[in-house]
């Protein structure tokens, strides 16, 4: 199978991860890093960083394939604008599934979200564009799941939950069936999501408790 080159485009401790997911899946062969122009002629796990962000129009005029590797943790702005702009030159942002991840076949996935190792995505679930669905994290049955949103490492949602855009997941937070945590938020890691959440709103602890706003 012939390989499609692919940009990433975000060169930190995020890009290494994502990585490890391309390199593992055969669709796509990593034909360089955008990250800012200082660090063009480094490299990240052995690819070179080819171009800064001011090249992104230009790269797009070269390339097909774009997936944005910059981490996200308490705010998706940098990700969301990336896309944006990337999609709005006509690049593309594919899905991409690391091969030890299961993703049931009566899953939507969104353009530009990433399944990374271990991650399991049941029966149902929709998840948006833009997303991270980090290393083991698990999204059950029904759970939906928004736009530029971050599922981080280990992370639980459980069946018939809303995570809403541009939200962020922490590591081994669990959020419990059905309950909706609105656009926006921060969940803090270990938390336990009982109850629906307000907008733009950290929440952590167990139970999870409204800590601070974040917008
Ligand atoms: C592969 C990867 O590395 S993926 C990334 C994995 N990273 C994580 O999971 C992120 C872990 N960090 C968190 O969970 C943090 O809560 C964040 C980043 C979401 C928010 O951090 P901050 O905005 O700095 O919150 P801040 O430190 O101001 O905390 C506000 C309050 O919430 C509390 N708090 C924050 N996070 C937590 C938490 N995870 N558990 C319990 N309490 C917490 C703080 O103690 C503080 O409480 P107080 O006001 O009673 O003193």
């Amino acid at each position: 199978m012939t390989q499609e080159p692919l940009i990433l485009v975000g060169g930190g401790g995020h890009c290494k991860s994502v990585i490890e997911v391309v390199e593992s899946s055969v669709r796509f062969s990593i034909a360089g890093i955008v990250d800012v122009k200082e660090k063009i002629g480094t490299e990240v796990s052995g690819y070179p960083v080819i171009a800064g962000d001011d090249d992104l129009d230009s790269l797009v005029r070269h390339y097909q394939y774009f997936l944005v590797t910059v981490g996200q943790v308490r705010s998706s702005a940098i990700r969301s604008r990336l896309f944006n702009l990337i999609k709005s030159r006509g690049g593309i942002l594919p899905v991409v599934i690391a091969p030890t991840a299961y993703v049931s076949r009566r899953a939507t996935i969104g353009e530009g979200t990433l399944i990374h190792h271990n991650a399991f995505v049941n029966a149902g679930a929709a998840i948006g564009v833009n997303c991270i669905i980090n290393t083991s994290a698990l999204v059950e049955h029904d759970a939906r799941i928004g736009d530029h949103s971050h599922v981080s490492t280990a992370a639980i949602l459980n069946g018939d939950c809303r995570v809403g855009n541009n939200c962020f997941v922490g590591s081994n937070a669990v959020v419990s069936h059905g309950v909706q945590v609105a656009p926006n938020c921060l969940i803090g890691a270990g938390a336990v999501v009982l109850n629906h959440t307000e907008a733009g709103t950290l929440y952590a602890g167990n139970p999870a408790v409204p800590k601070k706003r974040v917008l």
